[in-house]
């Protein structure tokens, strides 16, 4: 089970937030793999009243609910938290004008966004910052390769002050780039002085440039594992390794809304499991896995709403969120947890790691070719 997660409510001891609790508390937005500590902040007349949602939430005896914490002091209700839910607002009184209401309740937002700024966790984004956070604390060097480089040197200064300068490097690259790849091996082994593990997890959801979703979810995935076995293959006289490719749930439950992002992720667990037997036979001494997550709660994930992202097929979004309702949406520390266990279990070369609410970290099992 993954470790608990923060989740702030504030104006908790009012009625949209009563309606929202229970919800949250049971597994319904995070995930029902995703235990919870919940904080619920109020204004101070109101304690009493979070006292009694506090025993009523513990009379639930809610499996995922690990902490009910009710407090008044906003320094306490945001310290370290994963994600803030801000419901707290002035409602609007008799006679008084939407002019005063505004100003009223921009006061309380611009509190909070600055309570959220100073003490919230500065938490994960994607997959693929949660799999450089659980390297880290496994002791590795890691080269974060990104295209975005704003997100790149931020997630490099948060992790030096978090695991100390020296242990973590940034490369700007567009990993499309076949060139730029190469180059960000190359950097990293110059870096670092060996290869060990490469995760292709760079990927997007672009059905109306479908063409560049091919180029990054896919292209880039093959020349990534080729550039990964140049520098760990003992084809190539090096000392062997472990590569993980991310591919999808989408690749076992298709859906009308993503058909070129579904095909990508396809081929990336075809491709992947053709090269472990490569590999095998070939006794180049490195594990090749490929990892499938159900939805997880990054900024792609949220792209399903754009237009730009989804192109024709946006129509289609709101079946793609009651999937997500449906089967829930997971933590990217979980998909960190099943990246870490493929890179640490020696016995897994072809595997096909699933990862679901439902099911929490699993493999999928394939039926024997009959004859
Ligand atoms: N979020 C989800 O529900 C699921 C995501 N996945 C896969 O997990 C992987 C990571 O996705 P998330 O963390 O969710 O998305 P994300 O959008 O949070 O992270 C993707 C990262 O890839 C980078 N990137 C995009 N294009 C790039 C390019 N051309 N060159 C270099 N970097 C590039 C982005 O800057 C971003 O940092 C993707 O392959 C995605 O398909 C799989 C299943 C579910
Ligand atoms: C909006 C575009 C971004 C898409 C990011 C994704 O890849 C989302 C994941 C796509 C589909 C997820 C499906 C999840 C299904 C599981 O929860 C599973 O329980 C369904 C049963 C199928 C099985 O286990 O084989």
């Amino acid at each position: 089970m993954a470790e608990p997660i923060r989740v702030v409510v504030t104006g908790a001891a009012g009625q949209i937030a009563y309606s929202l609790l229970y919800s949250i508390a049971k597994g319904d937005v995070f995930g029902k793999d995703q235990p919870i500590i919940l904080m619920l902040l109020d204004i101070p007349p109101m304690l009493p009243v979070l006292e009694g949602v506090v025993m009523e939430l513990q009379d639930c005896a809610l499996p995922l609910l690990r902490d009910v914490i009710p407090t008044d002091k906003v320094d306490v209700g945001f310290k370290d938290v994963d994600a803030a839910i801000l419901v707290g607002s002035m409602p609007r009184k008799e006679g008084m004008e939407r002019k005063d209401l505004l100003k009223a309740n921009v006061a309380i937002f611009k509190t909070q966004g600055a309570a959220l700024d100073q003490h919230a966790k500065k938490t994960v984004r994607g997959i693929g910052r949660a799999a450089v956070q659980s390297l880290l604390q496994s002791s590795a060097k890691v080269a974060v390769v990104d295209l975005n480089a704003t997100c790149g040197e931020q997630c490099k200064a948060q992790l030096d002050a978090e695991f100390g300068e020296g242990n973590c490097t940034f490369i700007p690259c567009d990993v499309s780039n076949g060139d730029a790849l190469r180059d960000a091996f190359q950097a990293t082994v110059d870096k670092f002085g060996r290869l060990d593990i490469v995760i292709n997890n760079a990927g997007i959801n672009n059905e109306k440039n479908w063409e560049k979703t091919i180029q990054v979810n896919l292209t880039s995935v093959i020349k990534g594992t080729y550039l990964g076995l140049e520098h760990m293959s003992k084809e190539y006289g090096k000392e062997g390794g472990t590569i993980i490719n991310v591919s999808s749930m989408a690749a076992f439950l298709h859906s009308p809304h993503q058909p070129v992002y579904t095909a990508t992720k396809h081929g990336v667990i075809g491709f992947t499991r053709a090269m472990a037997d490569a590999s095998s036979h070939g006794e180049y001494g490195v594990r090749i896995n490929v990892l499938c997550p159900a939805f997880v709660d990054t900024p792609l994930l949220h792209s399903v709403e754009d237009e730009d992202n989804m192109g024709k097929f946006v129509k289609f979004k709101d079946d793609f969120k009651r999937s997500m309702t449906k089967f829930g949406v997971l933590q990217p520390s979980l998909i960190a947890e099943g990246m870490m266990r493929l890179i640490m279990d020696s016995s897994l070369n072809g595997a096909v790691m699933k990862i679901t609410c439902s099911k929490g970290i699993h493999f999928h099992t394939y039926e024997p070719m009959s004859a």
